[in-house]
């Protein structure tokens, strides 16, 4: 087994990340993670053939006497809803999971959103290990303890804030991972250097070709880096009262085009999250720089990096500016005041901006 990465997060809980070959495998690890004597296993059907058996024979090899189940959702963004959050509960009361039960999240960020929220209000909350097999669930959702699932009327608009017990990313698990999926994570991956360290920036940029070919150091070092990144603001800010609303860089702009086209990414017809996020992004600085708040020079560089990985840069036809806006204004950062965005000084450093007129931000939508 190759060296394993540790991040340790606090703020609140405290917790580790860890990162390595063939931790899946790893039953003593995992059950390390898990108290009582239930376990229930939260997957989608495109990574349960690849992993749950696998996970559950660990699991039961290192601790014969833990009763586990499993909750297996179809694939995709438009699953993870509250009807699916009320089966998952259902699931959990099948088991007769105790208090000092555990939920195991084995996915991606849906199942990782919606096994945390399950898990956050089962018994009015109980553990959850995270096991991300995406990149974006590594370098991201897995961590941080924001919990939700999805309204038609905008995203993550019912979670909570519920820190898992601890995360096992097994890097071998993004050998499997759609190639589109992998471009996806590197997009939140991007977003770290964008907000806080320009180094970072020239770090993807260096080695953006060995990232997208799969490179496994490059990738273990990426999604270490960005837990860093993730694992520090969010010891500072776990509610998101201040600093940590900066991962939030290019969401209010992806999270509208992603609820105006019905969450249809993962079904292939929309963009998933990460892309989302990638247009959302571009948006944010074009924003910023029409703002006279960071250069020209500084949005073309993030935008070029984002192309050279694959991710789109452009709001997809068919959307209007208005009904993004509109989209915009159920955005978590918005308060009675109205809209805040999270906008650019310049590469590697960002701010909370509110008082953003609604013309700007059209004609950065009407931009494309
Ligand atoms: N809580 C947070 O802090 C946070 C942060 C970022 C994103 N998110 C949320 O995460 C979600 C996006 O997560 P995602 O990009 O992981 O999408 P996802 O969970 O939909 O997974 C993407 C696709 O990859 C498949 N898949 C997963 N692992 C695989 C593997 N190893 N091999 C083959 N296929 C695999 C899935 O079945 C799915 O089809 C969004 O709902 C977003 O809002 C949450
Ligand atoms: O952890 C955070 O904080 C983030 O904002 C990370 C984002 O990448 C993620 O997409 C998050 O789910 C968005 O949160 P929301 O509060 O805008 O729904
Ligand atoms: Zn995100």
């Amino acid at each position: 087994m190759s060296a394993i990465r540790r991040v340790e997060v606090s703020g609140g809980t405290t917790y580790s990340i860890e990162i390595g070959a063939g931790l899946l495998d790893d039953g003593a690890r995992l059950a390390r993670t898990v108290r009582g004597r239930h376990a229930l296993i939260v997957s989608d059907e495109n990574v349960a053939p690849l992993y749950l058996a696998r996970l559950e024979a660990a699991l039961h090899a290192s601790r014969p006497s833990l009763s586990v189940a499993h909750f297996v959702i179809p694939p995709g963004e438009h699953e993870k809803t509250l009807a699916r959050f009320g089966e998952c509960l259902g699931a959990l009361a099948a088991l007769g999971a105790t208090r000092d039960a555990s939920v195991i999240a084995l996915g991606g960020g849906v199942v990782g959103d919606l096994a945390g929220f399950a898990a956050a209000c089962w018994m009015r909350g109980i553990d959850c290990v995270q096991v991300p097999t995406t990149l974006l669930a590594m370098v991201d959702s897995s961590v941080g303890g924001k919990t939700a699932v999805d309204l038609p009327s905008g995203k993550n608009l019912v979670g909570a804030f519920h820190p898992p017990r601890a995360v096992i990313a097994d890097t071998t698990a993004l050998r499997t991972l759609p190639d589109r999926e992998l471009r996806a994570g590197l997009a939140e991956v991007v977003k770290y250097g964008a907000i806080f360290d320009a180094s970072f920036l020239d770090w993807l940029e260096a080695h953006a070709e060995a990232l997208l070919a799969r490179d496994d150091e490059a990738l273990a070092e990426a999604v270490a880096r960005s837990c860093r990144y993730k694992a520090d603001v969010v010891a500072r800010d776990l509610y998101e009262h201040g600093d940590r609303a900066m991962l939030n860089f290019g969401h209010t702009f992806g999270h509208a085009i992603e609820t105006e086209q019905g969450y249809a990414g993962t079904r292939g017809d929309g963009l998933n999250h990460g892309e989302a996020v990638a247009v959302g992004m571009v948006l944010a600085a074009r924003l910023s720089a029409a703002l006279g708040r960071a250069s020209a020079a500084d949005v073309d560089r993030l935008k070029h990096l984002l192309e050279r990985l694959d991710l789109p840069t452009s709001i997809p036809d068919g959307l209007a500016p208005q009904a993004l806006l509109e989209r915009m204004r159920l955005d978590k950062k918005a308060d009675a005041a109205g809209l805040r965005f999270i906008l650019w000084d310049k590469a590697g450093a960002a701010r909370i901006v509110a008082g953003v007129p609604d013309d700007a931000v059209l004609a950065v939508l009407a931009a494309g």
